[in-house]
């Protein structure tokens, strides 16, 4: 059988655990052909961010059309997006040619786990009124739902639940607010969408290997969606979205269980993208 093809535009973590890096490695274990145009450099490791530094925004433009001129891309991911003029190429592209870009996800990456920006704030303002309403799902982390809603973070889950249908208020087809920055031993993500809100909840597993989640879980929502042929107007199916938690939640509880000798890095480890596949 021919593969389902996903695509990521996001930013370069060398240090594979993020970025491109994690969105191809998740494609992949997923069982996706992976494309990926990408938006922006960084030089980070586990331990932090050191430098960032986007693409030339018409660079950005022609991978894009490179992939969607040759290859049938059943979803698409949006991460790290620099600044206002790579975000600007990417929403003109989306205008201009949305079907080809299958289903869409969108993960409004700002900030790091490290507290780095990963884009710039001039940018916002485009992610908010030309990216969102063009996605078929939004993944903020409760800090990014308080900057694009111009809001505070949320401190509990009402806030959260209200932030999620807010954003829905702004035009997003269905929001999924992540709850990894909450404290406490469960954390739940909320979603909200047509049929109203679903909350996810799970215990907190107790790691430092944190790494990148948010990127792979957007880009396993993608894999999940293309995988079940999702489509623009019926948007992101809820087995997507269960079955890309259930992967993420095994990376991490299997990254949990590293050895510090073995982890990959010093800081905040990835997670283990292969769990379940066969290694020496
Ligand atoms: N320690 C943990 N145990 C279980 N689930 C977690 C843990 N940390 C994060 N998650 C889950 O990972 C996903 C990403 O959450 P988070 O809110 O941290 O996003 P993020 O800040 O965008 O991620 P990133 O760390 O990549 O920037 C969510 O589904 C969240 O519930
Ligand atoms: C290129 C890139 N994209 C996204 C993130 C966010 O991930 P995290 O907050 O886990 O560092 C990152 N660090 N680097």
């Amino acid at each position: 059988m021919n593969p389902k093809i996903a695509l990521t535009i996001a930013g370069s973590d060398p240090s594979g655990g993020a970025g491109i890096q994690a969105d191809l490695k998740t494609f992949t274990a997923l069982g996706v052909y992976g494309t990926a145009a990408i938006a922006g450099l960084t030089v980070q490791n586990t331990q932090g961010v050191r430098a960032a530094a986007p693409v030339d925004p018409a660079l950005v433009r022609d991978q894009i059309a490179a992939v969607l001129d040759d290859l049938p891309v059943a979803a698409t991911k949006l991460g790290m997006l620099s600044n206002a003029a790579v975000a600007g190429v990417v929403a003109d592209l989306l205008e201009e040619r949305r079907a080809d870009f299958g289903v869409v996800v969108l993960d409004p990456v700002m900030v790091a786990t490290s507290g780095d920006r990963l884009l710039q704030d001039e940018a916002v303002e485009t992610v908010r009124d030309r990216l969102l309403p063009l996605a078929d799902l939004i993944t903020p982390n409760i800090p990014e739902a308080a900057v694009l809603l111009g809001s505070t973070p949320a401190g509990h889950l009402d806030e959260s639940t209200a932030q999620a249908l807010a954003l829905r208020g702004l035009g997003a087809r269905a929001v999924l607010l992540k709850g990894g920055h909450q404290s406490g031993e469960e954390l739940t993500d909320v979603l909200a969408d047509a049929e109203g809100v679903t909350l996810f909840t799970d215990g907190r597993i107790d790691t430092r290997n944190t790494h990148g989640t948010g990127c792979t879980l957007s880009s396993a929502i993608a894999a999940f969606s293309a995988l079940h042929g999702d489509t623009i107007g019926s948007g992101i199916s809820r087995e997507a979205i269960g079955q890309a938690r259930g992967y993420l939640l095994r990376a991490i509880a299997s990254g949990a269980a590293w050895t510090l000798s073995r982890s990959p890095g010093t800081g905040h480890g990835p997670v283990d993208h292969l769990v379940g596949k066969a290694r020496p």
